[in-house]
């Protein structure tokens, strides 16, 4: 979770007036406090990796060097839970490896310097597939400069010379900000902006948009306003793949909408009970505003976001702690468990709570290609 400042800053800033990250910068921008949420995202991510929650060989290579730091317990297996969480919902979607099987794709909004991409990528099972980031570009440029400076990173992209060098299969925009490739795409772009072109294939060169396709908001499009959140969703619901590809009969059951389309969220929730409280006092004292989280401040209220916003197929969430208990399995909670001390549980409880994962999806009658979700067991309540 909370690579996550949010739980960072709560646990830790608690009692202390401060939260984490952001003490050397001095009055920040609203924007460059966001983007530099990022950082303590990758640092959490290192933390997990480095204690053996996860197993990310490239967490190391996308942290800033010299910042790794011990996260708290409670904040270690959030942190586990969310990615494993996502990581499975991704999975899924992609379904196993056959030959000539469609072709999917992900788009990752705010991915910062998210590894998701890289573990796909060097996993030999995952099936054919487009991966798109998108980020301010301060961060798109921060990302690219690790790549060029990891060789575990290029080989995953098949690059054993230096990137955008003759012959290579990756280019980088001259200001270093963009990143194209077969399969990867950097994209510079403040998501705040997508809604405002006239050609939304434009704003994104290189996403297919006859593909069934993937949305990832991990802790981003609640940065944004609720309006401005719903119009992000609508670039893509309605503009970006609004329109039924050619020759597609996607519409026999009534469907309206283009590709296929998912979208999975993971949010933190809960902003108006005690706990709820200190956590949105904590990030203010940062200079963090949440600003979707008093909207869809439960589960039921995510649920009726992904239904408005053209996810028709399919709504679903649970939080953190449900997720925990359901989706994971004794022998895997047990090797959690050994990782190091948890004591306290009543505080994992009440943080896990505050934090959940949501997913949607619009399908097309003969494509189905969230099939793969449908049995995945959801909280039904609010
Ligand atoms: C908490 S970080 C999460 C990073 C990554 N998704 C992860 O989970 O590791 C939030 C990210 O969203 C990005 N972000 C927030 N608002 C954005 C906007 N309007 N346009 C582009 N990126 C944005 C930030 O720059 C930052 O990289």
């Amino acid at each position: 979770m909370a690579s996550i400042p949010n739980l960072n800053s709560l646990r830790q800033g608690r009692g202390r007036g401060r939260g984490l990250g952001f003490g050397n910068v001095s009055r920040p921008g609203k924007d460059q406090v966001v983007q530099g949420t990022d950082n303590d995202a990758s640092v959490s991510r290192l933390s997990a990796v480095e204690l053996g929650y996860l197993d990310d060989p490239y967490a190391t290579a996308l942290t800033p060097p010299g910042s790794a730091t011990r996260r708290l317990p409670i904040i270690n297996r959030g942190t586990y839970v969310r990615t494993t969480t996502i990581d499975q919902l991704v999975t899924r979607f992609l379904g196993p490896w056959s030959p000539n099987k469609q072709r999917k794709q992900i788009i990752s909004l705010g991915a910062g310097s998210d590894t998701r991409v890289f573990r796909l990528l060097s996993s030999r099972q995952t099936p054919d597939f487009i991966y798109h980031e998108l980020d301010f570009a301060v961060n798109t440029t921060a990302k690219i400069r690790a790549i060029r400076s990891a060789p575990e990173l290029q080989r995953v992209l098949g690059i054993d010379s230096p990137v955008s060098g003759e012959g290579s299969p990756v280019t980088v925009s001259e200001a270093g900000d963009a990143l194209q490739s077969p399969s990867y795409h950097v994209h510079p772009v403040d998501l705040r902006s997508l809604p405002t072109h006239s050609n939304p294939a434009a704003a994104l060169p290189g996403v297919e948009t006859g593909l069934p396709t993937l949305l990832i908001s991990e802790c981003c499009l609640v940065y944004l306003s609720p309006i401005e959140a719903q119009k992000v969703v609508s670039f893509f619901t309605e503009g970006l793949f609004g329109q039924i590809a050619p020759g597609s009969d996607g519409d026999a059951l009534g469907h309206t909408g283009g590709a296929p389309l998912g979208l999975i969220l993971y949010e933190p929730i809960r902003p108006n009970d005690a706990f709820g409280e200190v956590m949105v006092s904590n990030l203010a004292a940062r200079g963090i505003q949440l600003q979707t989280l008093h909207k869809y401040a439960s589960l039921e209220a995510q649920r009726t976001r992904f239904r408005e916003q053209g996810f028709g197929d399919g709504q679903a969430a649970g939080d953190i702690e449900f997720i925990w208990k359901n989706w994971v399995t004794e022998e895997e909670k047990g090797r959690v468990a050994g990782l190091e001390m948890l004591d306290e549980m009543e505080e994992w409880e009440l943080l896990a709570r505050h934090y959940c994962i949501a997913w949607g999806w619009r399908d097309q009658a003969h494509i189905s290609a969230f099939a793969g979700w449908k049995d995945l067991e959801a909280q039904k309540g609010g």
